[in-house]
């Protein structure tokens, strides 16, 4: 990629910009602005500079610089992804925006909140929550990750199954757009029919297409009852096949999460806790919100039915905090296992996801695979890891770890899925975005992204390379 180095004098102008102390070039202190939440070194790039930005105007002017001597620029928030999307794989500048952290407003007649780019999910959820306001994003990372990377990937989480992924949440965004410009996108409305919908455009594009520096977010009345139910299945595949029995109730459940045996195992000596059913049990957490009581008693009633029919061996009521802890801390606990690691983030339609899992047990078997499995099982979205063994060497592993990509991939677009529901391309996933996208999906891609980035300086490489358009 023909870009400029970061000369001295390009340090010069951009501590012009935001002042010397929020330009970075020494080596340590770059060292974790080369990676995300990706733990195999061969995904780790080290950006030239990394620059702290602290309000939109000084994006901009950035912005403007990168396109005048040609560096690309990498936007970052808290550096959870999974998919490299915020590591410079081309050089030039990480642009940090974990200062931008304040919560402007939290709005109680309006029902909404407008934040910095840089805020904490769980910080936006507490400050809703001590308004008696719900923010319903719910990433499991989100005591870490910011509003603005969830934007910017259209996160998902374990609220989706009622509430939608991020992009449900957003009324507008402030963007720098690759030009430098700052411009609103959507606005404060329940309906418009007034143009394209830009703002999402923006979620979603992986920083590729703008620079989120403000977000106007909904909330909603704090439920005032929930329950989580947990239901232990000793056959992993009845547990996913209750999904859809569960969804047709038609109850709306907030949640449904799946948990293979193993990977509950996994979470419980990571956590150092005994969890329920861990012997032999997979997980259905269910979490349903009520009116009152009585309403959520007989929500409740059914959830349990359905599982006890369908081959759960107990329906619980679960401690909120505790079942809760061990979903979200899935990713640590393979984590401890092993930093290598091929995380699978495939999604099909809910009523294909049985079958995806057979699919996936089948391929498993058949490449030889140490896997942990997790699933928000109620949005067809499976979360498959797969571990490299000490035995193992990383060619060997690796090259089973392709060949089952292949299958599994060719079995998710038959069956009208993607290859990944909420962890995104970014740049790790590119090559198998183009084997797998349509070529005509691809170029309106590209198309767009040439005509809002013409020197292609916002976080190149990303998603597609824009030099290998046909
Ligand atoms: O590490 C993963 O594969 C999934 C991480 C996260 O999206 C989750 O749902 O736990
Ligand atoms: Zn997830």
């Amino acid at each position: 990629m023909p870009y400029e180095k970061i000369t001295p004098e390009i340090i010069e102008k951009l501590k012009a910009v935001v002042g010397p102390k929020n330009v970075v070039t020494d080596a340590d202190a770059m060292q974790p602005y080369s990676h995300d939440e990706v733990t195999d070194p061969a995904y780790h790039r080290m950006p030239e500079a990394v620059v702290f930005a602290e309000t939109a105007e000084e994006v901009s002017a950035v912005l403007k610089l990168a396109n005048d001597f040609h560096f690309p620029v990498v936007p970052r928030g808290a550096g959870t992804g999974l998919a490299c999307g915020a590591v410079p794989e081309y050089g030039g500048i990480v642009l940090s925006l974990e200062k931008m952290n304040k919560i402007l407003e939290i709005n109680t007649e309006g029902l909404y909140a407008v934040v910095e780019p840089g805020v904490r999910t769980s910080d936006l959820q507490d400050a809703a929550e001590q308004q008696d306001l719900f923010y319903a994003g719910d990433p499991c990372s989100g005591d870490s990750c910011f509003i603005g990377g969830n934007i910017a990937t259209n996160a998902g989480g374990n609220r989706a199954v009622k509430y939608g992924t991020t992009r449900h949440q957003v009324y507008s965004v402030e963007v720098v757009n690759p030009k430098g410009r700052i411009v609103t996108l959507g606005a404060r409305l329940q309906k418009q029919s007034t143009g394209y919908s830009l703002e999402q455009l923006i979620i979603g594009s992986e920083g590729t297409l703008g620079i989120i520096t403000k977000a106007t977010l909904k909330l909603v009345p704090k439920p005032k009852y929930a329950l989580d139910l947990l239901a232990i299945f000793d056959d992993r595949r009845k547990a996913m096949g209750v999904v859809t029995k569960l969804i047709k109730a038609g109850i709306t459940p907030t949640c449904v999460e799946f948990m293979d045996n193993i990977t509950i195992k996994s979470v419980e000596k990571y956590l150092n806790e005994t969890l329920q059913g861990s012997d032999n049990g997979n997980y259905i957490i269910v979490e349903v919100e009520g009116t009152n009581e009585d309403d959520l008693d007989d929500k409740a009633v059914i959830l349990d039915e359905i599982c006890t029919e369908n081959g759960a061996s107990s329906v619980l009521v679960a401690d909120h905090n505790k079942i809760w802890q061990a979903r979200k801390a899935f990713a640590e606990a393979v984590r401890a296992e092993s930093l290598i690691v091929c995380k699978e983030d495939v999604v099909v339609p809910v009523d294909q996801e049985a079958l995806l899992l057979d699919e996936i047990l089948r391929l498993s078997q058949k490449y030889n695979l140490i896997t942990r499995i997790a699933s928000h099982a109620g949005d067809g979205n499976i979360h498959l890891n797969i571990l490299k063994g000490d035995d193992d060497t990383y060619e060997a592993w690796d090259e089973r770890v392709k060949a089952n990509q292949q299958e599994l991939y060719a079995f998710i677009y038959a069956h009208g899925g993607r290859l990944s529901g909420e962890h995104g391309i970014g740049y790790k996933r590119k090559a198998l975005m183009k084997e797998f996208t349509d070529p005509g999906e691809l170029e309106m891609m590209m198309d767009i992204k040439q005509a809002l980035d013409p020197n292609n300086i916002l976080n190149p490489g990303k998603i597609f390379d824009i030099d290998e358009k046909a």
